[in-house]
């Protein structure tokens, strides 16, 4: 495997994973850089945990090949396992111990040492605002402090390759900044990150780059300003309510879809020209906002898979 193309931090190569009928990953394909927050977006079901089980070994995959900081990771899993942080996406933290033990016990499986250790787990809690529950037990936590606890199990051995399943879900704005500090951090200072998440606005913060899975495979990789560039932005129109709607060309019209009583959405790769062509109707707009291609559109898209292709796919 390639390992100084990807920075040799995290290497997946052709996974494949079948479940009976139903594939879960078909040919994935994914490399993280030291430094790189990666955000593997996809729909439910397009495969993001299997690939986090199968990287923690968790989960054998029918083919392919992994490599963890070199570490060939099927072939030797406890070995990879030492070198990953990991949070997974469903909640696992052990009810009667407390956040404190909890963290002691996933820094010393990362290696560190009783004073190290104590100091990574002081550092991490109050980073992630764990500081007034560190000797509760877990099974007393809410569910934002089991969710900071967990994410914190995963970053305390300071892992130069962490793997963070949808770590802010259900998160409320504080906890969930928290976390995106945390995660920052972490790569500001060389780790690798896998950071799935389906709130896409969440990888602006983080400055990630995208991996976009669908039906078992990473249809598209790379910067979002790159991945976003060729797609279509939207000019939004408000139509003055007493005024005549506007007759649009075909062309113009086939792009365009109504937005509340009075407004008007249209995909454009070109805003001035749509925008003379809708004032050549005679049209005159209260308000015009010109938006450029964000995460969404490409979400739309790339990512999202219709309920028929899903259960094609599936059935294969
Ligand atoms: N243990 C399992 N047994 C059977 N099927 C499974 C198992 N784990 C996953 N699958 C199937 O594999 C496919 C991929 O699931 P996976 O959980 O990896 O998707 P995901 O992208 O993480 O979805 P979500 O966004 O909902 O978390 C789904 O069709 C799922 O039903």
């Amino acid at each position: 495997m390639d390992a100084e193309g990807s920075g040799g931090m995290l290497a997946a190569r052709g996974l494949r994973k079948r479940y009976g009928g139903r594939t879960a990953l078909d040919g994935f394909t994914l490399d993280v850089g030291p430094g790189e927050i990666t955000g593997l977006i996809g729909h439910n079901g397009a495969g993001k945990t299997t690939f986090v089980e199968v990287v923690t070994g968790l989960v054998r995959p029918d083919a392919g090949r992994v490599e963890v900081c070199g570490t060939d990771a099927l072939a030797h899993p406890r070995a990879a396992r030492a070198l990953l942080g990991v949070a997974p996406q469903e909640l696992a933290l052990y009810p009667t111990v407390t956040v404190r033990e909890h963290l002691r016990l996933f820094a010393g499986l990362a290696g560190l040492r009783r004073g190290a250790a104590g100091r990574s787990v002081a550092a991490v809690a109050e980073e992630l605002m764990l500081g007034d529950v560190l000797d509760r037990r877990c099974a007393v936590l809410s569910g934002g402090q089991r969710r900071r606890t967990q994410a914190a199990a995963a970053m305390v051995g300071a892992s130069r390759v962490l793997l963070l399943d949808e770590p802010t879900a259900g998160a409320d704005p504080e906890t969930r900044a928290a976390l995106l500090a945390a995660v920052r951090a972490r790569a500001a200072a060389g780790a690798a990150v896998v950071y799935t998440t389906h709130y896409l606005p969440e990888l602006v913060d983080l400055d990630a780059t995208l991996a976009v899975a669908r039906d078992g495979r990473v249809v598209a990789r790379g910067a979002r300003a790159e991945l976003t560039r060729d797609l279509p932005g939207e000019i939004r129109v408000t139509l003055d309510p007493a005024g005549p709607r506007p007759v649009l060309p075909e062309e113009l019209r086939a792009r365009t879809r109504p937005c509340g009583p009075d407004g008007l959405r249209i995909a454009t790769r070109n805003p001035p020209a749509d925008l003379a062509t809708l004032l050549g109707t005679g049209c005159a707009p209260t308000a015009v906002d010109v938006r450029r291609p964000d995460l969404d559109d490409l979400y739309a898209a790339l990512a999202a898979t219709t309920p028929a292709r899903r259960e094609a796919s599936h059935a294969a």
